[in-house]
């Protein structure tokens, strides 16, 4: 497995190792061992999946604190540029923006540790995006920001994607008051 940091502290991008042959491929897409030595000592208690088609967008998403969520996600069939924005009030990029192309040509994989707000929008039909997150899932504790907010300045490449109703009425960035 490969690990790529990026100018934002925390976030990471995995690219596992595949091992094709006359069958097919073969890859280990999570391992505790290998994830410690890099960094990312976590443990994943919930796993989620979701099926999008072509111009669905979901977010931008995060739990509150005690139930915030780092979540390593990654698809296995269609691509997604995911997209997560750092909400941490102390971090030196606190709502700065980092993306991520998740596709099954790489099977390149995402973590995003607690304090980030977080979504994707399907690039493909029959998008199935994977994640393990490190809590559990507290609808109570959920939050959100606008996804298309100009002050987060985010190139999600699309202009109607379709969203849930929920997403529709996300608070924007400016009346944002973040919990991390
Ligand atoms: C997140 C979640 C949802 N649900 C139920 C609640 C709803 O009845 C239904 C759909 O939920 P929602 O519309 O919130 O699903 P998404 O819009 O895909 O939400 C996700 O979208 C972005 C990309 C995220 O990163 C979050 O993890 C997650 O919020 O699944 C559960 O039962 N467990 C869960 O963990």
């Amino acid at each position: 497995m490969e690990f790529k940091r990026f100018a934002i502290e925390g976030l990471v991008e995995i690219i596992p190792r595949k091992f094709g042959d006359a069958r097919g491929f073969f890859l280990e897409s999570y391992s505790y061992k290998v994830f410690a030595a890099a960094g990312i000592e976590v443990t994943f208690v919930q796993d989620n999946q979701s099926l999008s088609q072509k111009g669905v967008l979901r977010g931008l998403h995060f739990q509150r604190p005690p139930h915030a969520q780092g979540k390593l996600v990654r698809v296995t069939s269609g691509s997604a540029l995911d997209v997560v924005v750092d909400i941490r009030k102390d971090s030196p990029t606190y709502g700065q923006h980092q993306t991520c192309l998740l596709n099954t040509e790489q099977h390149n994989m995402f973590y995003v540790p607690p304090g980030f707000a977080h979504g994707f929008v399907a690039l493909e039909d029959n998008t199935t995006f994977l994640y393990k997150c490190t809590d559990y899932y507290y609808p109570t504790s959920e939050g959100g920001i606008m996804w298309n907010d100009p002050a987060l300045n985010i190139d999600w490449n699309i202009q109607e994607p379709l969203v849930s109703a929920k997403d529709a009425v996300l608070p924007k960035f400016a009346d944002f008051d973040s919990p991390f």
